[in-house]
């Protein structure tokens, strides 16, 4: 211990703490010893906390890391958002831009609604407030679940910190802790996590794509989460919808599953969705999607960045059930030359493009990924059993047989250019509103159902039948969206104008 009498000190200084002893009838260097003390106190027992944080790590304290592309790690932060960090002020917090439906229908309730729709305005100018959520981004939290105590961990470990910020960009990391000899609290905790999870999101189908993760490694990423489509706004014939849904919900039953099973046959269904484009072949996936609650997977065939064995990954990788959607699969020019030798397969290209004619030829194969990857993908032992495939084309004769026999697509459906029953359809869907005056702003008149009806024939009888997509009239009547009138006025000098482009 250090005394003033033991130390060399100048006269100044001595002579301070000869006032300082005298005024407060204290030793100061008293203090410094006192402090000392305190100083060597904290650090042997922050030397403790770490040996038995270390001891309880390898003993009773179970851990759990969750990956940053894992579903479960945004259903964890949102949960977390949700029940814990709700009220509690941050400091550092993450802001992120939302397209929430909320805002969408602020926008219908403000007085801005209310103006006549021919005036034009300025967005720019709008009061209204921006969409931006703030988030906690980094820290740990002690929360209490059903009578454990568990830390929450959310970390950016930046390869290297640059500046006064961590890096948005690092890898992040989130860790789950509880003092506990087994992982069931902890596992507990994430079966709520996910049921919350399924519960946010009962109405909405959210999309997964494919995105190279901060470590460079594809995996699948949500990309968007938006209100499930109705299957009623799906103009198809009756017996064909209804044959698909029947066939869906059979297959998703839990008893089917058992049978194959029993069968000893892959738990799999695919579905072949062929037509022009623009008649409704991606519109009918993202429906069936929503009537079943699954959520879609698109693979992108010619994704330049991602080759044959991570596709094959990827394809192994989604949830046992959702929807795993493969669109223009004529695009990627996939044919048996992959699995065959190069005579085999001049012969059988020209046969190919004997049999349709001489105007369609196969075309090269401009994916990364081959006929035979594709086919490993789909029914390899890696494939992924309970999941929906559904495959889009434009020229159902550019596939390979191998890709459309029974077992890879087990129902066909043939999407045509519309008849003039499913163009009056989708007249009657486009106005449902209008005569139902929903969102019919100041100043337009509601059309009663029967004069819209009316109408309704009228558009159709002016189009001509298979010349025009629907989504080609539908692109038509969002130029008149509350004026069914004016549409069917204007439908014949349109149908001249197409044709003669
Ligand atoms: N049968 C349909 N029923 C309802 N809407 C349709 C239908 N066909 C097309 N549409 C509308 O047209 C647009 C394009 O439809 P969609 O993307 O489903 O066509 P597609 O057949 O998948 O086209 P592509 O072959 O080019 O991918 C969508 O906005 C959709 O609402």
């Amino acid at each position: 211990m250090f005394s003033s009498a033991h130390l060399p000190m100048s006269g100044e200084f001595h002579a301070f703490l000869a006032l300082v002893r005298t005024t407060l009838n204290l030793d100061p260097l008293a203090f410094v010893n006192f402090g000392l003390i305190v100083i060597g106190l904290i650090a042997s027992l922050r030397s403790a906390g770490n040996i038995i944080h270390s001891y309880a790590e390898k003993t009773c304290l179970s851990t759990v890391h969750v990956e940053e592309d894992d579903p479960l790690y945004y259903n964890v932060i949102r949960w977390m958002n949700d029940h814990v960090f709700r009220h509690r002020n941050f400091l550092s917090v993450l802001a992120q831009t939302t397209n929430n439906p909320d805002s969408v229908n602020a926008l219908i309730q403000s007085p801005l609604s209310k103006l006549d729709s021919d005036r034009l305005i300025s967005y720019r100018e709008v009061d209204d407030k921006p969409s931006i959520e703030l988030k906690p981004f980094h820290g740990s939290r002690l929360f209490r679940f059903k009578r454990t105590w568990i830390l929450f961990d959310h970390a950016t470990k930046s390869p290297e910190v640059t500046g006064r910020f961590p890096s948005v960009e690092g890898k992040p990391k989130l860790t789950l802790q509880c003092l506990s000899f087994s992982l069931s609290p902890i596992t507990k905790f994430l079966e709520e996590v996910h049921a919350y999870g399924c519960k946010v999101s009962v109405s909405s189908t959210t999309v997964y794509r494919t995105r190279h993760n901060s470590r460079d490694i594809v995996r699948w990423s949500s990309v968007a989460s938006r209100p499930s489509r109705d299957i009623s706004t799906i103009i198809l014939d009756k017996h064909k919808k209804q044959t698909i849904l029947r066939d869906v919900n059979e297959y998703l039953h839990p008893h089917t599953r058992q049978w194959y099973a029993n069968h000893g046959i892959p738990y799999r269904r695919g579905y072949l969705f062929s037509g022009p484009p623009g008649t409704g072949k991606t519109s009918l996936a993202s429906a069936i999607a929503g009537v079943f609650g699954l959520d879609i997977y698109v693979l992108n065939l010619l994704d330049p960045t991602m080759t044959e064995p991570q596709f094959i990954r990827l394809f192994s990788e989604v949830p046992t059930r959702c929807v795993v959607l493969l669109e223009d699969v004529d695009a990627a020019g996939l044919s048996r030359c992959d699995l065959v030798p190069s005579q085999d397969c001049t012969q059988s290209k020209s046969a190919a493009q004997f049999t349709m004619g001489a105007a369609r030829a196969t075309p090269a194969s401009t994916s990364a990924i081959s006929l035979s990857g594709l086919l490993n993908a789909i029914d390899g032992v890696s494939s992924h059993e309970g999941r929906i495939l559904i495959m889009t084309t434009n020229v159902l004769q550019r596939l390979d047989r191998a890709l459309i026999r029974p077992g890879r697509v087990d129902i066909h459906i043939r999407f045509e250019l519309p008849s003039q029953e499913e163009l009056r359809n989708l007249f009657l869907s486009i106005y449902s509103d209008v005569s139902q005056n929903t969102a019919a702003p100041t100043g337009k008149e509601n059309v009663q159902p029967e004069r819209l009806d009316e109408l309704a024939r009228h558009f159709s009888g002016r189009l001509p039948e298979g010349r025009f997509s629907l989504a080609e009239v539908q692109g038509f009547l969002l130029r008149y969206k509350r004026q069914p009138d004016e549409a069917c006025d204007n439908v014949s000098s349109w149908v001249k104008e197409m044709e003669n482009n």
